[in-house]
């Protein structure tokens, strides 16, 4: 890696900027800038270590907000949500359940790290963009392989930043989600842009067609023993787990097989019938975008699968598990999105710091007599768990394969290893 000092322009914000307008001055700083290669540093023009031009991000409510793009160029129309993590950049871009969203980050200080290719948590990036307030003129990690803006365009990923991240997260806490085009096109009027922003809509959108896999598949990687934090009580033996794959994030099969499990991932589309011929000990229903009524299909299965076999569900399968059972999802104000969530488990009264990106969520007063409640959001008291213990379900609304700092919820990966072996066991 190469390491030199370079003369850089700072746009510094005076005060709050109208979104239409911003208010900047320039100066120049010295900064020591470690750069992959040699010439990685000065990819971009006038020195800079990035690709500058002009972006505008137009949401539906008719604001314009101008700002500075990175990685891909274009035009992307896509649902803007913030996440509140510090860091995980790397992670947020390849979860799949992203998928038709544009996120913007609420830590103002993205890109310092790079990208390396162990954090993935699938091989693409889905989500339709990135929007940040200042992005990082520096990389520096020994892990990192690649600066964000540079692996970002190789994958045709929209970027902006110098934009005025806590505005827009304001609005969107008082509107709610708001959908948004992202675009570096000249050509294209503010009010082609608008509407193109109103004229798109991410409810009852099929997305998880989009991401899942096309044929099923072992899962071979462990979590590697210098990332493995839960040594105790891991069981001699192994379980056969079959994953539905509606958008699944790598380290929830990591989690699983950290656990002796050995899974088979399946397609969204995959049939109860061909799951149960595979004779697993559980299933799992992954994570996955968009809204959990547009996969009616998806309900289906996991209605002929439910008692039949235990089932653990994450996030989107929770979701789907939900409407299986009888209850109702509905759409959030603005989701939670970010790596520092409170949630209380019931069963133990521990508050757990979570991971978490969702949009929707179920209902629980909609639900049947025998589902109980096991895990609450406490920043709205939604529902964040729940298990229907004769059917042998459980269910998190939220993330336990993430380690956003703490590894909170990773003990659940391992309660559901024992309703496994508890159903194997009086078989
Ligand atoms: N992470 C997920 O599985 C998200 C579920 C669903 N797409 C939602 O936004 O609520």
């Amino acid at each position: 890696m190469a390491c030199r000092a370079m003369d850089f322009a700072v746009a510094i914000p005076l005060g709050i900027c109208s979104p239409q307008k911003r208010d900047v001055k320039l100066f120049r700083v010295k900064c020591s800038v470690v750069s992959l290669t040699e010439n990685a540093a000065v990819s971009g023009s006038g020195g800079r270590p990035w690709k500058v031009s002009d972006a505008r991000l137009v949401l539906e409510d008719g604001t314009i907000w101008k700002a500075k793009s990175f990685g891909a160029a274009g035009t992307q129309v896509g649902e803007v949500v913030f996440n509140t993590s510090l860091t995980g950049y790397q992670e947020i871009l390849t979860d799949p359940s992203y998928a038709g969203q544009f996120v913007l980050m609420t830590n103002p200080h993205i890109g310092n790290t790079g990208v390396n290719f162990d954090d993935q948590e699938s091989s693409q990036c889905f989500l339709g963009g990135l929007v940040i307030r200042s992005l990082s003129i520096s990389t520096s990690s020994w892990r990192c392989v690649e600066t964000l803006g540079d692996y970002l365009s190789k994958r045709n990923i929209m970027g902006i930043y110098d934009v005025d991240t806590r505005a827009i997260t304001r609005r969107l806490r008082e509107d709610g989600s708001l959908i948004g085009v992202l675009s570096t096109e000249e050509s294209k009027s503010d009010n082609q842009l608008l509407e193109m922003a109103r004229s798109w809509d991410i409810v009852g959108v099929d997305l998880i067609s989009g991401v899942s896999c096309q044929a099923p598949y072992e899962w071979v990687d462990k979590t590697g023993n210098d990332w493995e934090f839960n040594t105790n009580g891991r069981p001699g033996e192994t379980f056969k787990v079959v994953a539905y794959d509606f958008g699944i994030k790598h380290n929830i099969l990591r989690r699983l097989a950290s656990y002796g499990c050995k899974i088979t991932v399946v397609p969204s589309t995959w049939p109860a019938s061909e799951t149960l011929k595979l004779q697993p000990d559980g299933i799992l229903f992954s994570n996955g975008p968009g809204d959990p009524s547009a996969v009616p299909y998806a309900v289906d299965t996991v209605k002929e699968l439910i008692g039949q076999v235990p089932i653990f569900g994450i996030c989107m399968g929770h979701q789907l598990l939900g409407q299986a059972l009888g209850g109702k999802t509905y759409k959030m104000k603005f989701g939670h999105h970010g790596g520092n969530h409170p949630v209380r488990n019931i069963k133990n009264g521990q508050v757990e710091i979570s991971s978490q990106n969702h949009n929707y969520a179920v209902d629980p007063a909609s639900l049947p007599d025998g589902i109980e409640v096991t895990h609450i959001n406490l920043n709205d008291e939604s529902c964040a768990g729940l298990a229907f213990p004769s059917k042998n379900i459980m269910s998190l609304q939220y993330h336990p394969e993430a380690s956003p700092g703490p590894h909170d919820s990773d003990p659940v990966f391992g309660e559901f290893v024992d309703m496994m072996r508890r159903v194997k066991a009086n078989a």
